[in-house]
């Protein structure tokens, strides 16, 4: 029998386990699903590679969904579509404050919806919120992990470039990091009934204005510092997993 195929990502609409880690790049897909006991990789499309394996007992999908939120939304939806209901993105972010330093994680409270894409389905005034449940399992699992880590709100923007950032939009505003997809992931949750939030591993600031001497160099994601960071990120997203699928039987 032919495989029932979301048309899109080419990912299998039913049999993939419902809590997922998303990351932008192919390659740490695979990277964290080599984590995993019995990882297998269930399709690779595009941008989007999905795989999914075990975490201490618990099934789990590992996805990437490329670079932007256009694109990056079109998975969020069609992984929810395959019966997905629990997702924590695992990126990285540029720093955006004082003290924020490369390899640290950012745990997203929240996110700016700057995004290209969401405003093309609500209204701008529409928040960006990740679940508090998703929050306080990633920070549980930061700490376990002994992972330097931080709270805050990220500027999710589709714009990448250091030239292309408007500073001073959000000057005194307390942001956190900056990235591509998060406010994109959250917005699908809220609008689907899903649990989602975001962990972010630092790899520089991407403007001058925004390097903070003493904790980052400017953009550079191919540094061991930033390596070190992907690898106790990856440990937390899984194990935030963990968490939340122990509170949510927990519950029932
Ligand atoms: O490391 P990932 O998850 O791809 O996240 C960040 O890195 C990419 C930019 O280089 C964008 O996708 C941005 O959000
Ligand atoms: O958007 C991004 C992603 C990674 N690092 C940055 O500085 N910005």
């Amino acid at each position: 029998m032919t495989q029932d195929l979301l048309p899109i990502t080419r990912i299998p609409r039913t049999g993939l386990p419902p809590s997922a880690v998303v990351v932008g790049d192919p390659a740490r897909a695979a990277a964290v699903a080599a984590l995993l006991d019995g990882a297998e990789e269930i399709s690779y499309h595009r941008e989007y590679r999905v795989f999914s394996g075990s975490w201490k007992g618990l099934p789990v999908t590992v996805a990437s969904h490329g670079v932007g939120a256009p694109g990056a939304i079109l998975l969020f939806q069609e992984l929810a579509d395959a019966g997905v209901t629990t997702f924590l993105r695992f990126g990285t972010a540029g720093a955006m404050r004082p003290g924020i330093g490369d390899g640290d994680l950012v745990i997203a409270e929240g996110a700016v919806r700057d995004d290209g894409v969401t405003q093309q389905l609500l209204p701008p005034e529409y928040p960006a919120v990740s679940s508090p449940e998703a929050v306080f399992a990633l920070q549980r699992a930061a700490r376990a992990a002994d992972a330097p880590h931080h709270r805050g709100l990220v500027w999710t923007r589709a714009a990448f470039q250091p030239g292309l950032i408007p500073l001073t939009a959000y000057d005194n505003a307390g942001l956190a990091a900056i990235e591509m997809e998060l406010s994109a992931l959250l917005v699908t949750a809220s609008l689907r009934g899903l649990v989602a939030g975001g962990v972010l591993v630092i790899d520089g600031a991407n403007a001058d204005e925004l390097v903070d001497e003493e904790n980052t160099g400017g953009y550079n994601p191919h540094r061991d510092v930033v390596a070190v960071g992907v690898e106790r990120g990856a440990v937390v997203a899984l194990e935030a997993l963990r968490l939340l699928a122990q509170e949510r039987a927990g519950a029932a």
